[in-house]
Order: C-alpha cells, then structure tokens, then sequence
C-alpha cells in the first residue's frame, strides 16, 4: 500500500543496484512508489538509468540490495506467472523483421500463454486499433519507423497486461503516429491498465502522465503529481522544471 492507502503497482524499498565494472550507474537506498492505475512518468538525461530502473522492475536485472515489488510480486522471480502480470515495450524494437505483424503476434502471443483463438481474437483487435490491418501479411522490415513503432507496441499489450511499461515509445515518429498512440494508451489506461513511461518528448509527457520522477545519476531528485512537482518548483512546464534541475551539460 502507498501512504495514502492506495493499492501499488510498484514498491521499492531500500534498492541498491551497480552493473559489474562500471561506477557511473549505481542505485544506492533507492525508494519509490507508483500507485496502481495511474500514468506515471520516468525522466532524466541520457544515461540517468531510466532503462536500467524498468530492467529491474522487471526483473530483467536483480537488485543487489532492498526489494522491488511488481503488483506485490517480488520481481527477479523470473517465472511465467510474474512475466504475465506486465508488458513490455522497449525502445530498441523486439519483433522478427522478416515476419509479419501476424505471424509476430502469433509468437509472442504464444510465449506469453494465450491460446490459438485468443491470439488470433487479440491480434485482429490490435492491428484495427493500431491502422496496421492494411499490411497484416506483409514482412514488417519494409514498414515505416512508425508502423514498427506500433507493431512493438501490439506485442508489448498482446496478452493485455495489468501494467505497461513503456521505453520512449514514440521516438521517431511522425505527429499522427504519436497522437495515436497516445490516445490508445489514455485508452488502455481508463481500462485500468497502470503506464510506467520513459520519454524524452515532455511536451508529449506532460499530456500523458498524472504522476512523475525524475532521476539523476542513480537519484530520484522530484517525483509525484506533475502539478504539485510543477508548483513546489515554481515552473510551468516539464521542459523548464528539467533544464532547472538537471542543468544544460551535456551528458554521454
Ligand atoms: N549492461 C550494462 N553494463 C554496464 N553499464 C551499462 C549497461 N547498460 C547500461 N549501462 C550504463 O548505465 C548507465 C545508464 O544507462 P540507461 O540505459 O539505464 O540510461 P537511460 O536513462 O535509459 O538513458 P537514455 O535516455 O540514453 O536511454 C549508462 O551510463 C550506461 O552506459
């Protein structure tokens, strides 16, 4: 439970995390709450651990120290049941280039536990929201970054996860592709579906989450509503609250 009560999706507690040989990441007595069916935000530099953080969250990596919990679940368990529990849409795209959307949803619809006819019931329900029924049959290596952008997003919800979690989903893509994604994941969200969201887009973050942190080598350095996060800093925009508390240094 959060402070306040509510049920959460995520609860670390005391985490510490250093990948093996490099100093430059390391978490240390990390704590974080995000409350079950918000939309929350995760933003920081290049290299701040954004990835890093959803990796352990999902137990793609192990914490050395503390406790992550997903929906109550203690991640790094590393079984079906707890893979089922969330989605997945990373920012380097996951699918086969050689096959279809079909034939990928086929696969991954598969390794998540749904049966033939779920597959083939959710497949169609996703390439109509998602405007790829036109191309179902054709190989996705010929699809614009756009089209692919959506097609990792229907394997990402293929099994329809309690949580989502989302790595700049919208990188390179035009203004249609972007509006339609957001407004499907608004969509998944009001169907109860918790959003955990990394992006370095934050004119779009700004439309999409309720709830934010931003991070800083290894550091959460603000984090809850955005409005509260906005006023207690004296900022109107994501843009500005970023530039004031993470600098204009470039990061590598
Ligand atoms: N497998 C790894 N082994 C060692 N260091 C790594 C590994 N993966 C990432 N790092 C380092 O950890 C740091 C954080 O990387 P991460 O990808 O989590 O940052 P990010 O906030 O997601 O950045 P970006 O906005 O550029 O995607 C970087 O310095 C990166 O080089």
């Amino acid at each position: 439970m959060a402070l306040t009560g509510e049920p959460l999706a995520i609860h670390i507690e005391h985490m510490g995390f250093r990948y093996p040989g490099n100093e430059k990441v390391s978490f240390t007595d990390l704590n974080l709450q995000i409350i079950k069916g918000t939309r929350f935000g995760l933003f920081g530099p290049n290299g701040a651990g954004k990835t890093t953080l959803m990796n352990l969250m999902t137990g793609v990596l192990s914490a050395d120290e503390g406790s992550i919990k997903l929906l109550g679940e203690q991640a790094g368990k590393q079984n079906k049941e707890f893979n089922k529990l969330f989605g997945f849409v990373p920012q380097d795209f996951s699918f086969y280039q050689e096959l279809s959307p079909v034939e990928n949803l086929e696969f991954f619809g598969a390794w998540a536990g749904l049966h033939k006819q779920q597959i083939i019931d959710r497949t169609n329900e996703l390439l109509n929201i998602l405007g790829l029924e036109d191309v179902r049959n054709k190989p996705v290596e010929k699809f614009s970054g756009g089209m692919k952008r959506r097609v990792n997003l229907a394997i990402g919800v293929i099994h329809n996860p309690q949580v989502l979690f989302l790595d700049e989903p919208t990188v390179g893509v035009d203004v249609q592709t972007r509006t339609a994604i957001i407004s499907y994941l608004l969509e998944l969200n009001k169907s109860g579906t918790t959003l955990i969201y990394t992006s370095h887009q934050l004119n779009e973050a700004e439309d999409l989450c309720e709830q934010i942190a931003m991070i800083d080598e290894g550091k959460i350095i603000t984090h809850g509503r955005i409005n509260d996060v906005l006023n207690a800093h004296n900022h109107q925009s994501l843009e500005d609250l970023f530039i004031n508390l993470t600098g204009k240094a470039y990061r590598n």
